[in-house]
């Protein structure tokens, strides 16, 4: 079922185009991964679904109906990448603060903030204040106040910046336990490799302007360029006449590509008549990275920022 759909749509800042007729569909219970590289426009576009600035032309639509910002912001959950904090409030008291401004009631805020705190280990932090917190408890307290409110639709920007491998597995769980439970989680990162482990679909934006999406495994599908790996037990083999391409060759691991009419079979049919004993033999498809380097390269992006 869809839940988020962008029609068209477009921003302008004087007469730089930051979004430009960007269209695209989210369904319930996805986890979707928005990438661009800097100024891409993905922050214009995360603003203007939730409903903190007007799209200039184009439509939004959540559940089948016209994005209403003054009802819909209940539904939204949004962590967004600069975030302020009241510093001398105490831990807890600032979490429910944040529930109390989502229209929870004191004691259902209370309650919840327990047991996200419970959840995320922070039970020890409630009476303290929030200018001790370091970046990633206060990137926790953060996320608890983005979810806390069972949001139909959560948008978390860079999430998982300043946060130890440890807290970020906790994160991470929760944020597939979210989608579990029927939350769309709209994800905007730099870092490529978390997007290849958590995001079910993407949309790649340059220069304001949508330039692919699919689901993480199509699009690498999509991008496979021939490469192929093999391990093999027996080191000292001749490849001199080898029919295809060696890439790279480190004792008993080699990369291969093949050209696009031969078979993976000759290769398999090569190997065994060098008497190679084939340990592995299995396709390499591109990084997201790889991918995302070679279409946003040479079309003046602002920067490049993948890792
Ligand atoms: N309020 C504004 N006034 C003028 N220009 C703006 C404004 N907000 C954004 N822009 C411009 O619009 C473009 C898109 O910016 P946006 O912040 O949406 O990019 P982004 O993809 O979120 O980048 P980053 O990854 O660096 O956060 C940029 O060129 C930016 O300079």
């Amino acid at each position: 079922m869809e839940l988020l759909k962008l029609q068209h749509l477009k921003k302008y800042f004087s007469n730089h185009k930051a979004v430009d007729d960007v269209s695209f569909s989210i369904n319930q219970g996805e986890i979707f991964g928005l990438l661009g590289p800097n100024g891409a426009g993905k922050t214009t576009l995360i603003r203007m679904i939730t409903g903190i600035t007007y799209p200039d032309e184009g439509e939004i639509f959540l559940d089948g109906r016209k994005l209403n910002p003054s009802k819909d912001t209940a539904r939204i959950g949004y962590m967004p990448e600069e975030r302020g904090l009241y510093k001398k409030m105490k831990v807890g008291e600032h979490a429910v603060f944040l529930a109390r401004l989502k229209g929870l009631s004191k004691a259902d805020a209370t309650k919840k903030v327990q047991e996200w705190f419970s959840k995320l280990h922070m039970e020890s932090w409630w009476n303290k204040k929030v200018q001790d917190l370091s970046k990633g408890m206060s990137q926790k307290l953060q996320f608890i106040s983005t979810v806390l409110h069972n949001p139909s639709l959560i948008i978390l920007d860079e999430p998982f910046s300043g946060l130890d491998p440890l807290n970020a597995n906790l994160i991470k769980d929760e944020i597939y336990n979210l989608a579990k439970n029927g939350s769309t989680v709209i994800f905007s990162t730099h870092r490529m490799e978390q997007v290849e482990e958590i995001c079910d679909k993407i949309v790649l934006i340059n220069l304001g302007k949508k330039i692919l999406d699919g689901t993480v495994k199509g699009v690498k599908q999509q991008y496979r360029d021939n490469h192929f790996f093999i391990k093999i037990r027996n080191q000292n083999i001749d490849f001199s006449d080898a029919p295809f391409e060696i890439i790279k060759h480190n004792n008993s691991e080699i990369i291969i590509r093949l050209n696009e009419s031969m078979p993976g079979n000759n290769v398999l049919r090569y190997l065994l008549e060098k008497e190679a004993e084939i340990e592995s033999f299995s396709e390499l498809l591109p990084s997201l990275n790889d991918i995302f380097i070679k279409l946003v390269n040479g079309t003046n992006a602002v920067s490049r920022t993948f890792e």
